[in-house]
């Protein structure tokens, strides 16, 4: 394990909804401000559930965070001296895998420290392909889980469900919510759409 700024590295934290994700990225921000290191985050525009602006936690944790529309635009905030960046709901922004992946790594190669959050996979229980491939190439890849909601069993699965049943396999991929359509599920208690 590399010490806290020392040396580009890419961070990774997935998992299903309620699995602390945005708790766990504000928990390391939370200390890199400790260590006195200069932080910048980031949160795609499109995540309207809190406050537009910051990073917000499932139980009204936050943190400050520049509102994007693409993580291209990352390098036009970017201050000289920063030296940590993070990034919450990466699934959220519309860039290809391509783009995401490129822009992480040549961050990590100017000996950032990015530090990445979002889910794994999406409703259908199918990886979001950006995610899949940045926990190939991060030093460092955390997965989470919540509590199931049927059982009680660890959670891996985000259950859509629309009038109380799951959410057909060709509704779109991005909707935005909360407890009012989401549910953790495990494997066992998920149901296919
Ligand atoms: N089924 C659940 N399992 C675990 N935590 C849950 C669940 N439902 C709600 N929560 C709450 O969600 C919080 C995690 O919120 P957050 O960090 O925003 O998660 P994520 O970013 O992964 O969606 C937990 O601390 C807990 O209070
Ligand atoms: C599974 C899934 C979720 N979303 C949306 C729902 C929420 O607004 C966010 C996830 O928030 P969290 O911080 O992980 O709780 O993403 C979606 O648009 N599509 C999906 O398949
Ligand atoms: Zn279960």
């Amino acid at each position: 394990m590399t010490r806290l700024g020392s040396g580009g590295r890419i961070e990774v934290i997935c998992g299903c909804m309620y699995s602390g994700k945005t708790e766990e990225l504000i928990r390391r921000l939370n200390h890199v401000q400790i260590a006195r290191q200069r932080l910048q985050a980031f949160t795609p525009r499109r995540d309207t559930r809190y406050a537009v602006g910051n990073l917000v936690s499932h139980n009204g944790v936050r943190i400050e965070a520049q509102p994007i529309d693409s993580i291209t635009e990352i390098r036009d905030y970017l201050r000289d001296d920063v030296q940590v960046v993070a990034l919450d709901e990466l699934h959220f922004l519309d860039d290809s895998a391509d783009t995401i992946v490129e822009t992480c790594q040549a961050l990590a190669d100017r000996g950032l420290r990015v530090i990445i959050a979002g889910l794994d996979q999406d409703y259908r229980a199918a990886p979001f392909p950006a995610m899949s491939r940045l926990l190939a190439v991060a030093e460092q890849a955390d997965k989470l889980f919540a509590i199931c909601v049927r059982c009680g069993a660890y959670a891996t699965r985000s259950q859509r469900m629309i009038d109380g049943k799951p959410a057909p396999f060709d509704a779109p991929t991005i909707v935005v919510g909360g407890l009012e359509l989401y549910e953790a599920r495990c494997r066992a208690c998920f149901e296919a759409g």
